[in-house]
């Protein structure tokens, strides 16, 4: 069997190189950041991810997963090389690739016999020949021969283990047959669709799946804002139209928007690709936009409820993009908490796992309760900005004792209106109908 070598161990390199040895294969990872791998070697997982350091500690215990800050050894020992280093977003929405440079770089200095080097992080179109380029420059030895390949990861965060273990296709596109072939057979083992194209169509694969998938969210959402002026129920909607099997059910779930590491910054970044090639991608900007906005309405639906809100107590439930995961890139939360600060408001926020992230980012004067109840204690409103289960069982009478006013904006409509409405709420969801005081007129 092939051993594969991973460079970078954010949430692909990790996640997917110890599926990769869940399976069977001899995997090595390695990252730039020694403490990072220093702590791999400790069996300490750096990010929150359901049953993923079980299976760390498993593979390593099996000697088929190891960690090393020796890149050089890493590309020496490995036949198959998983490129895993970040895109991040650049400020033009350009996707940066100086990590993806670095690592091409750092494989030419090293490639001693034929390799295949794959592409598993979202990269622009193009930049499998980049990275080709970069090796062939780099190599001491020019006659070594290699591959370059492109096998974009789908996995979602808070389930990556369970996505990868069953991935419901390996996209590869590849310079050579051989190339393609030596990754389709890495596969074997999750039983999945092999789908082979070229190395440019699969790249572009990547960001088209996610931005129609960013798309699909905003649609929801426009449709939601309609709802709320006509008096229509989103969730309703979404049901009745995810009934039709060529819609689907999926990410049909209204709310305040998508977040993370890769929504954000993959639409951006095909919008710059489309700028580039001379495509206007309207499409594409008004899912952005549209995105963008629909932040915000926590803000108007909260100044609605309880007015200015200078001096007024606000709880907010949830920190992490979504829930579990502690990762809290271009989460809600950091463009929402500072805009309750600047309208005077004090801030009590919970989140189970997220809080030592979402400290580094916000304001000192934020308050971190451990318990969700003590963030709801003497509160003017609350804000749920995600779904943890925590959040959606809680005990809601206990909640509404704890509020000074029975107040709740819910971003990511938790409860059905009913429920609220017996529970006595003052209750403002997304796309759905207001649960108004029993004095006040409903509106729609
Ligand atoms: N986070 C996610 O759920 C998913 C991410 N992706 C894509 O995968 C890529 C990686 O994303 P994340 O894992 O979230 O990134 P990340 O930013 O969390 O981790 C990247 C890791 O690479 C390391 N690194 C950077 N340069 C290096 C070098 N030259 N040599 C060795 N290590 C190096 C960093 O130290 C870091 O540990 C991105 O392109 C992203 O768009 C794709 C699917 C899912
Ligand atoms: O390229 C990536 O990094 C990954 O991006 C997303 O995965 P992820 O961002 O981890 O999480 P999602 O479950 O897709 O959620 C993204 C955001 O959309 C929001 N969302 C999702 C679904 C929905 O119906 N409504 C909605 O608002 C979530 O709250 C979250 O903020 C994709 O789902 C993965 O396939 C892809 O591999």
């Amino acid at each position: 069997m092939s051993t594969i070598g991973v460079i970078g161990t954010g949430y692909v390199g990790l996640v997917s190189g110890t599926c990769f040895s869940e399976v069977g294969h001899q995997v090595i990872c390695c990252d730039i950041d020694e403490a990072k791998i220093a702590k791999l070697q400790r069996a300490e997982i750096p990010i929150y991810e359901p049953g993923l350091e079980e299976l760390v500690k498993r593979n390593t215990n099996l000697n088929r997963l190891s960690f090393s800050s020796d890149i050089a050894s890493v590309i020496h020992r490995s036949d198959v090389i998983f490129i895993a280093v970040g895109t991040p977003m650049s400020p033009s929405g350009e996707a940066d690739l100086s990590y993806v440079r670095a690592a091409a770089a750092a494989i030419g200095q090293s490639i001693r016999d034929y390799k295949v080097i794959v592409t598993k992080s979202t990269v622009p179109v193009g930049t499998g020949r980049l990275v080709q380029e970069i090796i062939r420059s780099n190599q001491s030895d020019p006659s070594i021969p290699f591959d370059v390949a492109s096998n974009p990861e789908f996995l979602r965060e808070g389930s990556a283990v369970h996505d990868c273990m069953n991935m419901e296709r390996a996209v590869i596109g590849a310079t050579s047959d051989r190339a393609a072939e030596i990754i389709a057979r890495l596969h074997d083992p999750f039983r999945t669709t092999i789908f082979k194209t070229s190395l440019e169509s699969a790249e572009m694969i990547k960001y088209a799946a996610n931005t129609f998938l960013a798309a699909k969210i905003s649609f929801i959402n426009a449709i939601a804002n309609i709802c709320e002026r006509v008096g229509a129920d989103v969730t309703e909607v979404a049901k009745g139209m995810g009934l039709d099997s060529r819609i689907g059910n999926k990410f049909l779930q209204a709310g305040i928007g998508y977040g993370g590491s890769c929504f954000p910054k993959d639409t951006h970044a095909l919008k710059h690709i489309a700028d580039v090639s001379g495509y206007d991608f309207k499409l594409l900007e008004a899912v952005i936009e549209t995105n963008d906005k629909q932040r915000m309405l926590v803000i108007e639906k909260l100044e609605k409820a309880i007015g200015n809100l200078t001096d007024k107590k606000i709880a907010v439930l949830g920190l992490a993009f979504k829930p579990n995961t502690n990762d809290v890139r271009e989460a809600p939360s950091l463009t929402l908490i500072p805009k309750l600060l600047e309208k005077g408001a004090r801030v009590q926020a919970y989140d189970p796992i997220a809080v030592e992230e979402a400290r580094c980012y916000l304001p000192d004067s934020v308050v971190y309760t451990q318990d969700l109840y003590d963030a709801v204690r003497d509160c003017d409103a609350c804000v749920i900005l995600t779904e943890w289960k925590e959040v959606v069982t809680m005990e809601l009478d206990h909640i509404r004792e704890l509020l000074r006013k029975p107040v709740i904006i819910d971003g990511r409509n938790c409860f059905a209106l009913e429920r609220m409405r017996q529970e006595g709420f003052e209750y403002y969801s997304i796309g759905r109908p207001e649960v108004l005081a029993p004095n006040a007129v409903l509106s729609v």
